[in-house]
């Protein structure tokens, strides 16, 4: 090969222009907070009495944590870069029989939350990458253990060899059946004879889901019925069953309708038994890693979660430009592509989009050592789950080592049955998976546990994010299941903000200062509950009560709380906007940050709190991805979805009944009869922004007859909440 320097590029970095903006920006935001904090202080010794004491003490600490948290940010905007990719120049420098080997681990859980029928449009989206096909294997993880979904499968391997020929003969860019046949497609005789094989498969996998069983006449041959007689026994449960290990497909065997072979294709549930924990979806994808290194062994591993489908078929290819490059970035360990989703509505309304965590932190944390892993769409090579660097950690057997090289077919029985083996539930006892190998167990965020250990032993990342999502995901349309999401990844991250290797101590020992905030950035995401809810009901209460607790207008200190609220907002307006954003798209976001403020961050803070106290609590709810067409119509235009009660929404809907009282009645008090605006604005000004931002609340209490609306008793229930609170605050505060 020619020097480095004449050969085509793979790929190039550069450092976003807003770099140096961003550290003056951050410099003068630090010494405006400090000198904040001394006035807090002084206020805090003059204070003359008791009540004033306490109320300038919890505002202190609610801005203690703001500006925390504040400082955890400034991570990802020292040097944040942008990366790009030349696939096209792959060609010249490689033969495509060079081409790593990959895996590719797609998990699902329940067949009723995640419709097999679209687990399989996302296995058939990446089995009909543009790769060499022998070199793929996808493993669906199916800890459901549903005959159901097994029964899907079964039929997409055959709808397989004729929709993976279509699409390379054609060229298609939408190798997901259901986006193929729901976008503008070429309807010839081809497409339509093949969207009728597609629609056949789409209705008997749906009509068996509906039956909730295999009726035998669907089974369409004897191979299928002995399958499933002999798993699906009088005894088998979803937590209890042996392991289920079935080749649909094999890479030198199986050939599709032209001829051509066809990725290997495995269904896996592994044994599950009530006595033994499952560590959930990081349990299933340990799992998933042995049974492949025993069948395939690949040295590049995918994971996907089961609605993730490939939305472009060049994927591989691009971050082969990372792999194959082996100057990209020394030590690599995970390439990750951010999440990205369908069917958003126009201004997002639950900030599904997700935009800090998947798009605008990553670039910052790929100028220093990489992004976090975020759970799917992340290649990784395999030997970053065997220790880091420069210390291979020994797994018990030699076929799970990272470099070992599978000799049998995967059809033979030895392989088959030590498949069976490490699919084991008791496999993992007394061995490290969980703490030094594999996915990392003691978080409900796995993905973000691991990718920080992994990042803590020395692995670097890079992101990758091409203008073509390279996976669409499903967004939850209620908003009882975003708050819930969310709860779930608040308690998670609480576990590791907590542990022994906690981001503050062991992750700044380990990575430095700015790698160790930017991962405190998303631990302590629960805390954000404490100074929301404060500034949620404090100003309020107080202005009812026509106390006055912040400086007022013609007080210098005014101007340091608005350069402070100004300051974040815009700069996170801009950065949000800068980034494919739009304003609306912004609100919807800095929104659904107050309202998980008041719900998710605050009941994920109590449950963590329940379950260290040793109280029972949830483990992994899966999101639901199905769509019933009422909420989907409500979601599409924009309307929040509240219909069920949940206790999440009391906190919200008394903020919302407060903040209206206090702006309303407090406000004309003040500014009319009292004529003392200038003592509260302040207060009157987070009052009216409360209001505003609870504007959907309001027209879910009282406009609207939906049956998204909020239920009456828990209307009822938080008026009741903040009649008692507003009795007792006025007693304490008057006393
Ligand atoms: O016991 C379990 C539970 C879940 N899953 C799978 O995990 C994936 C993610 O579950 P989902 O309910 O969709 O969770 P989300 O909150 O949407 O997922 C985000 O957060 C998770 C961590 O909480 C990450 O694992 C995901 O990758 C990330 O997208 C799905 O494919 C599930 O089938 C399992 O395989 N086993
Ligand atoms: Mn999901």
């Amino acid at each position: 090969m020619s020097s480095a320097t004449t050969n085509p590029r793979l790929h190039s970095i550069r450092r976003l222009r807003r770099w140096l903006l961003n550290r003056v920006f951050a410099a003068a935001y630090t010494a405006v907070i400090f000198a904040l904090f001394c006035h807090h202080a002084l206020t805090l010794l003059q204070s003359t009495t008791f009540k004033s004491f306490c109320i300038t003490l919890t505002i202190f600490v609610s801005d203690i944590i703001l500006a925390y948290m504040w400082s955890t940010t400034q991570s990802f905007h020292m040097n944040p870069v942008a990366r790009q990719e030349y696939p096209e120049n792959l060609q010249i420098l490689f033969d495509r029989k060079d081409f790593p080997a990959m895996d590719i681990f797609i998990c699902t859980a329940d067949p009723y939350k995640e419709p097999p029928i679209n687990v399989v449009n996302t296995a058939l989206s990446v089995m009909a990458y543009d790769y060499p096909t022998e070199k793929l294997s996808i493993y669906l993880s199916d800890d459901g253990g549903s005959e159901l979904t097994l029964f899907a499968f079964m039929e997409a391997a055959e709808f397989a060899r004729i929709w993976l020929p279509f699409c390379r003969e054609n060229n298609i860019i939408e190798r997901c059946p259901d986006a193929y046949f729901s976008s503008n497609y070429a309807q010839n005789p081809k497409t339509l004879e093949i969207k009728m094989k597609y629609d056949s498969m789409k209705t008997r996998v749906e009509t068996v889901v509906e039956q909730g069983k295999v009726s035998d006449e669907y089974i369409s041959n004897e191979k299928q019925h002995q399958v499933l007689i002999r798993y699906w026994t009088k005894d088998f449960t979803r937590q209890n069953h042996p392991s289920i290990i079935q080749v649909l497909l094999v890479a030198d065997h199986d050939k599709d309708i032209t001829g051509n072979s066809m990725p290997n294709l495995v269904y896996v549930s592994r044994e599950k038994s009530k006595a033994t924990p499952h560590y959930f979806k990081a349990g299933a994808l340990n799992a998933l890693l042995r049974v492949s290194s025993i069948m395939t062994n690949a040295p590049i591993v995918l994971t996907l979660d089961c609605d993730m489908y490939s939305n472009d078929p060049s994927t591989l290819r691009r971050v082969l430009c990372y792999i194959l490059d082996e100057s990209s970035r020394p030590n690599l360990g995970y390439i990750q592509i951010p999440q990205r989703y369908h069917g958003l509505n126009n201004v997002d309304i639950y900030a599904s989009e997700h935009k800090h965590l998947f798009l605008l932190n990553p670039p910052g944390m790929d100028g220093l050592d990489g992004p976090s892993y975020v759970g799917t769409g992340c290649f990784f090579r395999r030997r970053t789950f065997f220790g880091g660097p420069s210390s291979l950690v020994e797994p018990e057997i030699p076929e799970l080592r990272p470099d070992y090289i599978v000799k049998k077919p995967i059809m033979d029985q030895e392989i088959l049955n030590q498949a069976h083996h490490v699919a084991g539930c008791n496999y993992e006892n007394l061995t490290s998976w969980g703490s030094k190998i594999g996915f990392r167990y003691g978080s409900l965020v796995e993905d973000y546990y691991t990718g920080y250990r992994l990042q803590c032993e020395g692995w670097k990342s890079i992101f990758c994010d091409p203008n073509r999502p390279a996976f669409l995901g499903d967004v939850p349309v209620s908003l009882i299941d975003v708050l819930n999401q969310n709860k779930r990844w608040a308690i998670g991250l609480l576990e590791v903000g907590f542990s022994k290797y906690s981001p503050l101590t062991f992750g700044i020992q380990a990575m430095g200062i700015l790698m160790g905030q930017a991962y405190a950035y998303y631990a302590f995401w629960a805390i954000w509950s404490i100074p929301i809810t404060v500034y949620a009901f404090l100003p309020s209460l107080t202005l009812l009560n026509g106390i006055s607790i912040f400086p007022k207008v013609s007080d210098p200190w005014f101007l340091a709380y608005i350069f402070l609220f100004l300051g974040a907002y815009v700069q996170e307006c801009l950065d949000f906007i800068l980034t494919k954003g739009t304003f609306q798209r912004w609100w919807s976001d800095q929104r659904i940050w107050l309202i998980r403020g008041l719900s998710s961050y605050l009941f994920g803070f109590i449950e963590y709190i329940a379950k260290q106290l040793g109280m029972d609590t949830h483990g992994f709810n899966v999101t639901s991805k199905v769509m019933d067409d009422e909420q989907s119509k409500r979601y599409d235009e924009g309307t929040f979805e509240f219909g069920v009660e949940s206790p999440m929404f009391v906190p919200l809907a008394m903020a919302a009944i407060l903040n209206l009282m206090a702006f309303s009645y407090g406000g004309i008090v003040q500014i009319f009869k009292e004529r003392n605006l200038d003592g509260f604005f302040v207060q009157v000004f987070i009052a009216g922004f409360g209001v505003l931002n609870c504007l959907p609340i309001y027209e879910a209490m009282v406009l609207r007859s939906d049956k998204g609306r909020m239920p009456t008793r828990t209307t009822i229930i938080s008026t009741l909440f903040v009649g008692g609170l507003c009795v007792v605050t006025s007693f304490v505060l008057n006393m």
